[in-house]
Order: structure tokens, then C-alpha cells, then sequence
């Protein structure tokens, strides 16, 4: 069972990679939900609106089954359309305060917060559930992505109090670390679906969850 009752934001942070048939891409988020994945986003920059609905709303009831929660990516009007879970937003993706009022109280609503600490803190005033920092390392998906400094992570535990997601260039290898440092939610693209094993390479990102809460609790 994932962690995702209520608004308990903890673990993989499941996100769709580009260039997928759907099919395909529905095959490759359930093996990541097999796995434990408890959030799944549906990143999308094409520009097919009608595929992209029938594709959110096949990735929501795959979610479904799962107990797992679905965020769309960039487009509020999405979301709101198929009743996903929630939005995750960037810097140029729409206003933060608009989205939740638009979502209501209960939906998810996640920020791109980047390297920037006062970012976070204008979000969180905005109604968002987690900020999202990053890239924490390079990306080869975003290569262009800024680098963050991993201090924000403790910061954001001492002083948002809000949960954090890293996000780029993150590698099962590489991450626990950054659990270390404060990450509640990894963002992951590329070492979760170019994995040989999807279900087995999410599965063993939420070991590392299960680890660090025995270590800490
Ligand atoms: C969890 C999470 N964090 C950051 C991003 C990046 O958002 P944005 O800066 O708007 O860039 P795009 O992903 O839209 O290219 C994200 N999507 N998810
Ligand atoms: C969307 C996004 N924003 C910052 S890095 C990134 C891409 C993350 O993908 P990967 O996990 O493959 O580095
Ligand atoms: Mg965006």
C-alpha cells in the first residue's frame, strides 16, 4: 500500500517520460506502481489535447487501482477536466493561489520551487502541499535544468515545514542521500522507466523510504 493517505507525501514520484505510445506508457506506470510508486505525474508537452485527456484518465483509473495518486503536469484545465489527483506547477505554469482555489483544498498541488528558497516560502503561502527542488543533480532529461543546493532541503524542513521533492538526475544509486538531506518525495524519470525492471527499480526506491523511516523513527 502506498503512502499516500490523506496528504502524507512520501516516497517515489513516479513521472512519465516523452515520446511513449500510450500503451506502452501505460504498461511502463503500472510496473512503477507494482513497485510501490505512490504518486505518479503525467508529464505531457505535446499538443494533442483530445490524447492527452484519454491518456490522463487511463492513468488516473490505473492509479486508482493502485491506491496511488495522479498530478498532471502544467495544465490546471487538465486536471480539473478528468478530476485528477492534483497539478504540479512551474515558474510559468499559472498561479499558484488561482490553482488551489480552482482545485479546492483536498486536491495536490505541487510547485517547482528550483534553487530558490524564497520561492518556496511565496508557494507555500499560496496553498501548495510540497515544493519541489531541483535539479539536485544533473539531468539528462533536463540537461538545461539549473543545479540546487541540497541545504534548501534542510531549510525547508526547519522552516517551511512543508513536505520537499527533489527532483533530477536521480538514480537509486544516488539517493539516499538525499533522504538524508530532507527529501520526502524523489522525482524521477529516466532511472525509473529506462530501467531494465520498472517494477523492481521502483521497488527498491521505496526500500530506501522503508530504511530511512526505521533509521529515524
Ligand atoms: C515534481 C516536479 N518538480 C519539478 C518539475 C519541473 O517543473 P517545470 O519547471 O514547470 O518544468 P516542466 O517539468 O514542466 O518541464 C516537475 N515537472 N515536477
Ligand atoms: C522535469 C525536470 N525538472 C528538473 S530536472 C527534470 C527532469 C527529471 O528527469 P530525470 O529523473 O530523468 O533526470
Ligand atoms: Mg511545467
Amino acid at each position: 500500500m502506498p503512502e499516500a493517505v490523506g496528504k502524507t507525501l512520501r516516497g517515489l514520484y513516479a513521472i512519465t517520460p516523452e515520446g511513449l505510445a500510450s500503451s506502452t506508457l501505460l504498461a511502463q506506470v503500472g510496473a512503477a506502481l507494482e513497485g510501490g510508486a505512490g504518486f505518479v505525474q503525467y508529464r505531457d508537452k505535446s499538443q494533442d489535447a483530445a490524447r492527452r485527456a484519454d491518456t490522463a484518465r487511463a492513468l488516473l483509473s490505473l492509479c486508482k487501482e493502485f491506491g496511488a495518486r495522479l498530478l498532471i503536469n502544467d495544465d490546471l484545465a487538465l486536471a480539473l477536466a478528468v478530476n485528477a489527483d492534483g497539478v504540479h506547477l512551474g515558474a510559468t505554469d499559472g498561479d499558484l493561489q488561482a490553482a488551489r482555489q480552482a482545485l479546492g483544498a483536498d486536491a495536490l498541488l505541487g510547485a517547482s520551487c528550483y534553487a530558490d528558497f524564497d520561492r518556496a516560502r511565496a508557494a507555500v503561502l499560496a496553498g501548495v502541499d510540497y515544493v519541489a527542488f531541483g535539479a539536485v543533480y544533473p539531468s539528462a532529461t533536463k540537461p538545461q535544468a539549473e543545479l540546487a543546493p541540497w541545504s534548501l532541503f534542510t531549510r525547508c524542513r526547519s522552516e517551511l515545514r512543508v513536505p520537499a521533492c527533489a527532483i533530477g538526475g536521480i538514480t537509486v544509486n544516488r539517493a539516499r542521500p538525499l533522504l538524508a538531506a530532507g527529501a520526502d518525495l524523489l522525482a524521477v524519470i529516466g532511472d525509473l522507466f529506462e530501467a531494465p525492471d520498472v517494477a523492481a527499480r521502483a521497488a527498491a526506491y521505496q526500500q530506501l523510504f522503508e530504511e530511512e523511516h526505521r533509521e529515524f523513527s
